[in-house]
């Protein structure tokens, strides 16, 4: 992984790019409340996310999606909508493409795993200080039930530059 030079993302040729690893996240959204994680590992670790991770091979997105919950807290979330994409560049060379999902309901019942804990917030309560520091841009659109596409070039937890179109 070799570090780009990169301060802005117009340093960053978007038309070519393509990430190391695709990935989910997945945010179960049910009567005002959303399940979020205290992630105890991997990228973000002691950060509260939703959950998600990278994806394996030949699964589908949607596929991805449902597994990380599952794996991750131990229920399976239903009636999943896809609304939108995360582009994340890192300055150490580093770049992953997530792909956000929302759930209206889920089977089971949230429990503690090695990878999560499992917290519900309510919606106007979202732990933004505590979460990836794109997260207050573009989860506030996936609540609205909106679709997006963002770009977000980070070094290490520090966003230096960002955009986000919103799709009809
Ligand atoms: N909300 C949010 N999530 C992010 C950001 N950046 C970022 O990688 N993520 C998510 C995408 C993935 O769900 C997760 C990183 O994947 P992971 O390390 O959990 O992957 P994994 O479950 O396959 O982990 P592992 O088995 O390889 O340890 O973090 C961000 O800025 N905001």
């Amino acid at each position: 992984m070799q570090p780009i030079a990169a301060r802005t993302l117009s340093d960053i040729d978007w038309e070519n790019w393509k990430a190391q690893d695709p990935a989910t996240l997945t945010f179960v959204i049910k009567e005002d409340h959303i399940l979020l994680i205290r992630k105890k590992r991997g990228l973000g670790a002691g950060k509260i996310n939703g959950p998600g991770g990278r994806l394996e091979e030949g699964e589908t997105t949607l596929e991805c999606a449902v597994r990380e919950v599952q794996e991750e807290l131990k229920i399976t979330p239903l009636n999943m909508a896809f609304h939108g994409e995360c582009l994340f560049q890192f300055v150490d060379g580093y770049s992953i493409h997530v792909y956000a999902f929302a759930a209206s309901d889920y089977d089971g019942i949230a429990e503690e795993t090695d990878e999560a804990i499992p917290l519900w917030f309510h919606i106007n309560d979202i732990p933004y200080d505590e979460m990836w520091e794109d997260d207050r841009c573009w989860l506030p659109l996936l609540l609205k039930k909106k679709n997006f596409i963002g770009r977000y070039l980070f070094d290490k937890d520090t966003m230096l530059d960002y955009e986000i179109e919103l799709l009809t």
